[in-house]
């Protein structure tokens, strides 16, 4: 009956499939890959992407319902594809893993989580404050608030074996460094230490001249472990040196350059060992000599930056550790944040507001990120060995321009010695006078860090035919959400809801777990590709959170799925700003419509209140003193979600059981100490009961979306009515520096 259902497949013949699966689901968690593969693969074991045999029954399988669905034209061939790399789904590809975490996700009975939502139809439409407060309050959560659950779950352990654990003053400098690895940081002058560098001017985004310390003397250097000699081609980095430190003694593990996807003998089938020799290199990339320097002078910018990073955080690890040797107390947490020495160190974000389209970038998050070293910074498996050079996006052919953002544009290119199908993310350097954009240093270093199914994985990072020009070479993803609901005449269907809502809450979960914020979630940034595989892009907002919480911008997160609490003017948010950003994701899945569409912070916060109610002290205490709500808004006593939302439908509602009303709600809680976890939300009922979550090999597909639809469909639709002008003066001030690319 649902033939043609924006793909032409039929629902329901899956569905009954799915149903019939032996699903016994005790919690998902990061290295429950097996456990995930089963209940997306509808609990069948034996169908796992990573096992041959399994790919081969799988594909005769989806061949016999290809043959059946031929005449749709639109059921996706898995089979066909590689599934190399990350993208082989969850049981494969998944490269070293560092968020091998000892925490052990909780096990849950079965009945346990069952849906608190019960009669809510009742409650919630007759406006009952007490069925109200039920709701909004997320009183199914445990009090816990997000940061505890996240604080005890401390890094140190994540990465490290249990073995390593038992030296507890060896972990506790590892953990300053190995697992808390920096982020390129550029630093304010006067906080570079004297140390033999001298500094180059830098303009950062926002026109402030920051500076970068640029080696001149590595022998001062080298008295640190981090020596940067260390750094020089003819040294070799990484674990060899690690395994040599003597035990006990403080060591600060580096870039590793034998783990990098450049260094020699890795992923690089041609190449036979380490190149030291820098003309070999340009031979071997085939850069001019001058383009080569200047890669490498660039390249070496950023590292260098990471190398200041690294002797700070000694020096402040030092520093933690004397502080916890002289009054530590014995519990044994331990806090990234701590690490600092800035426990009750705040900082006060003095800028106003200064703007309410996404993508705002705050002084503040720059000011952190040269300040604040303290934050647990990206762990160094996939740290870039900048010094190899990187290959000329001239590698790649052009194919189309797919879309263009606020910080890149973002081209299909194919790589002509592979043949491979890539996106290249363009990072735009309008403002490259004022230095390398710091939301794309972000970017790229999260990106490059991290690894997980569920991120857009991004397999290098190559120059223009000037340097002014930087691209990522990321995988291709036929569509993103949010182009993809827009060309579908139906929503999706609930158990596809639950295939793709599993997937993302996998990803968030993984930041999470290590201490990342994307801070940008919404539909346009989570890409689907034709095997069903859904990943997080775009990480220029994220940034890295710690503990204690500190202020940064409220100004985050697109209007659309910004948390209550942003939108009020809160400047210590954590990971409960991404849970809310997935219950409007989750809704929109849904209904195909966005939940909350404002133009403006005070309408968002408007039609939020008219659909959950408007908050009060009492569901979300703190709620009075957040620093917009003097504002007149509108009282609300009434949630109205369900009517949105409602179990049975004749009117063509989208319908959502009282399970799965229950995780919305809990995703869209008011009090973000009260909003559900990634953590919780994996664990939810809602996708353990029927209709079940859709196995990504049995999503549908779509037809691939034309080049350039996908930002100007979003521009006629944008809230913003400055987007079209903007969208105009992009284009005219694009400034070709990636020859083809430009
Ligand atoms: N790997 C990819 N494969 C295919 N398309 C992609 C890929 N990465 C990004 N895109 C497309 O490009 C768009 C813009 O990418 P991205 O969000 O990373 O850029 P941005 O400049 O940061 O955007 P924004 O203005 O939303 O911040 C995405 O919405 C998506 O449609």
């Amino acid at each position: 009956m649902a033939a043609s259902r924006h793909g032409g497949y039929r629902d329901n013949e899956f569905r009954d499939r799915e149903s019939n699966f032996d699903v016994s689901r005790r919690g998902f968690n990061n290295n429950s890959k097996q456990e995930y593969d089963k209940i997306t693969n509808g609990g069948r074991d034996v169908v796992r992407v990573g096992s041959k045999d399994a790919r081969d029954r799988l594909s005769l399988k989806q061949k016999d319902i290809r043959d059946r669905e031929a005449p749709n034209g639109s059921y996706r061939s898995s089979s066909s594809k590689s599934d190399s790399g990350s993208s082989g789904g969850c049981s494969s590809g998944l490269g070293p893993r560092r968020c091998e975490f000892s925490v052990k996700t909780m096990d849950r009975e079965p009945g346990e989580l069952s849906s608190e939502s019960g009669s809510d139809d009742d409650g919630i439409e007759s406006g009952s404050q007490e069925k109200y407060c039920e709701v909004a309050t997320g009183e199914g959560n445990r009090a816990r608030s997000p940061l505890e659950r996240k604080r005890k779950f401390s890094p140190i352990v994540w990465n490290q074996d249990d073995s390593e654990v038992n030296n507890l003053s060896k972990l506790r400098v590892v953990t300053a460094v190995t697992t808390l690895p920096p982020l390129p940081i550029v630093r304010l002058s006067p906080n570079v230490p004297d140390r033999g560098v001298e500094t180059h001017p830098v303009k950062n985004t926002e026109a402030e001249i920051l500076e970068l310390p640029t080696v001149t003397n590595p022998p001062l250097l080298s008295e640190s472990p981090v020596g940067l000699h260390s750094l020089l081609p003819e040294q070799r980095w990484g674990n060899e040196q690690e395994a040599k430190q003597p035990e006990g003694e403080d060591f600060i593990p580096t870039h590793n350059i034998s783990s990098s996807r450049w260094a020699s003998g890795d992923n690089s089938p041609g190449d036979e060992g380490e190149i030291n020799d820098d003309k070999e290199i340009l031979k071997r990339r085939k850069l001019s000599p001058e383009l080569g320097m200047r890669v490498r002078n660039k390249m070496l910018r950023l590292e260098e930056s990471n190398i200041e990073d690294f002797v700070e955080a000694r020096a402040k690890s030092s520093e933690s550790e004397e502080r916890s040797s002289r009054g530590r107390s014995s519990s044994g947490d331990y806090h990234p944040g701590n690490l600092s020495g800035k426990d009750d160190y705040m900082e006060i974000d003095g800028q106003g507001s200064r703007s309410e389209t996404s993508g705002y970038h705050s002084d503040t998050d720059l000011e952190d990120d040269c300040r604040e070293t303290s934050e647990p910074p990206v762990p160094p498996q996939r740290v870039v060995n900048m010094l190899q050079g990187c290959r000329s996006v001239d590698e790649f052919e052009r194919l189309n321009k797919i879309d263009e953002g606020t910080y890149g544009v973002v081209f299909r290119a194919k790589d002509k010695k592979t043949g491979e199908i890539v996106a290249l993310k363009k990072v735009k350097m309008e403002k490259e006078k004022e230095g390398f954009p710091l939301t794309s240093l972000r970017e790229i270093n999260i990106l490059l860090s991290f690894h997980h199914p569920s991120i857009v994985d991004v397999k290098e990072v190559v120059v223009g035919s000037n340097l002014d020009s930087i691209f990522m070479v990321m995988e291709y993803m036929e569509h993103d959400l949010k182009g993809l609901m827009e060309g579908m005449k139906q929503p999706f269907s609930q158990s596809e809801v639950k295939c793709l809502m599993l997937q993302l809450l996998e990803g968030v979960k993984y930041l999470h777990d290590n201490w990342v914020l994307h801070r940008d979630l919404k539909t346009s940034n989570l890409l689907l590709n034709n095997r069903g595989e859904l990943k997080i892009c775009d990480f220029g907002l994220a940034r890295q959170y710690g503990s204690p919480l500190k202020p940064y911008t409220h100004l985050v997160v697109t209007l659309w799925y910004r948390a209550p609490e942003l939108l009020l003017g809160t400047k210590q948010y954590s990971t409960a700003i991404d849970m809310w950003s997935l219950g409007c994701i989750m809704a929109e899945l849904l209904s195909k419509e966005p939940l909350f569409n404002g133009k403006t912070e005070f309408e968002q916060l408007d039609k939020i209140f008219r659909i959950l109610g408007t908050p009060n002290e009492t569901i979300w205490p703190g709620f009075s003193e957040l620093p917009q709500v003097k504002v007149n808004f509108v009282k609300n006593k009434c949630n109205l979600l369900r009517k949105k939302f409602p179990a049975t439908s004749f009117t063509g509602s989208p319908v959502l059981s009282d399970s799965g009303f229950d995780l919305l709600n809990k995703l869209l809680t008011y009090d973000p100490e009260k909003r559900i976890t990634a953590e919780e939300a994996l664990n939810h009922e809602w996708f353990r009961e029927v209709p079940l979550p859709k196995s990504k090999e049995f999503m549908p597909t779509f037809p691939a979306q034309h080049a350039q639809d996908r930002r100007m469909r979003r521009i006629l639709k944008s809230p913003d009515p400055l987007a079209e002008q903007h969208w105009k003066e992009m284009q005219q001030g694009e400034s070709g520096t990636g020859g083809i690319f430009g």
